[in-house]
């Protein structure tokens, strides 16, 4: 049975609209007038237990406020949504005992406090007996690699660290289902892929479920089998990452640090440029070829420096978008 179901999902904010001018606040004051904005459009989908899904959009596509309509923050205005055989807009107790919602750009932990006043707190909220939460704390404290790390004012940790401190107040209630929006934003790549491998180790020990947004194709690759593609408020599809890549990111990014800068019509034969700044060009090259064309920048070219990366994925998203993507 599924553990999260969407069903027909919609979500239309009404926005007041002002004209600009005294005469358009006198207006607005009186006589308020709105727009709709059709936030999620009918959106349809099931979760089994235990899967680790990745849903994308581009900014404004609608990942956001689904992600609300799940964990009940915000109701819905059609459709039907049930998450751990509940409802979520009813917040019930043993709805939020399931659940959490991570949130990469805000935080929970008070700033000015040691993680560990906070997590008092939630373990308090959330009746977590004290032998039980102490046990918990340990155990999530050592696959978040937070060992001495508690007892800091949060304002001291580095980012990564806050992050692995959210992680550890969200989930000290152990949650069955976690709504993850932009976990790793603004991480730097270990600390990325610090809370990586700690999704992937929870989920396993676990068997939690995730829905995860996140703008670095990496979160995505490394976690998620399947995933969501939402655009302008519609899913446009829902299947195996695999199959996303290999149709719709063909390519792989290789970004070049030259020793001197070239014109363009010298780096042409290497690949598709997708940008040029002095001595730094960024090519989108086809999958069959990267060995032989890297091999062939290297021996040609004066490189300074070479990665290859998949395209961010914003661009392997706007390819599903301009061939329509069918779900
Ligand atoms: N509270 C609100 N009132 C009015 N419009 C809103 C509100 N929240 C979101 N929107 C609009 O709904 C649309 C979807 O926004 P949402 O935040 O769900 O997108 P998103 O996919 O999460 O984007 P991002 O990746 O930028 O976070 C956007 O057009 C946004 O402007």
């Amino acid at each position: 049975m599924p553990i999260i179901e969407a069903e027909n999902l919609s979500k239309v904010y009404p926005i007041a609209v002002k004209e600009p001018g005294l005469q358009g606040t006198i207006t607005h004051f009186f006589r308020r007038t709105y727009r709709a904005v059709e936030a999620v459009k009918q959106v349809s989908f099931q979760i089994q237990p235990g899967e680790v899904v990745g849903f994308l959009g581009a900014n404004g596509a609608g990942k956001t406020t689904t992600l609300k309509m799940l964990t009940g923050l915000i109701h819905p205005s059609a459709g039907k949504v049930r998450v751990a055989g509940h409802i979520p807009f009813q917040r019930k107790a043993e709805f939020l005992q399931k659940i959490t919602l991570v949130m990469g750009q805000k935080q929970q932990l008070i700033w000015d406090l040691p993680a560990l006043d906070s997590l008092k707190i939630n373990a308090a909220i959330y009746g977590i007996p004290d032998k039980e939460y102490r046990m918990r704390v340990g155990e999530l404290t050592e696959m978040l690699s937070l060992q001495g790390k508690l007892n800091q004012p949060v304002r001291k940790l580095s980012l990564g660290e806050r992050m692995k401190a959210e992680f550890l107040a969200a989930l000290l209630h152990r949650p069955q289902v976690l709504f993850l929006d932009e976990p790793t934003l603004g991480l730097d790549v270990n600390a990325q892929v610090g809370v990586r491998d700690f999704l992937r180790e929870y989920n396993a020990k676990y068997g939690a479920t995730i829905l995860l947004t996140s703008h670095y194709m990496a979160d995505i690759t490394a976690l998620c089998d399947r995933v969501l593609v939402i655009h302008q408020g519609q899913l446009v599809y829902d299947g195996g990452l695999d199959e996303l890549i290999d149709n719709f990111a063909p390519c792989r990014e290789v970004k070049v640090e030259l020793a001197r800068a070239l014109p363009e019509s010298k780096l042409l034969p290497y690949g598709e440029i997708k940008a040029l700044e002095g001595q730094s060009v960024r090519f989108l090259v086809e999958r069959d070829l990267l060995t032989r064309t890297v091999a062939r920048m290297l021996a040609e070219l004066e490189v300074v420096d070479l990665t290859v990366t998949d395209p961010p994925v914003e661009e392997v998203i706007g390819r599903v978008f301009s061939a329509g993507g069918v779900l």
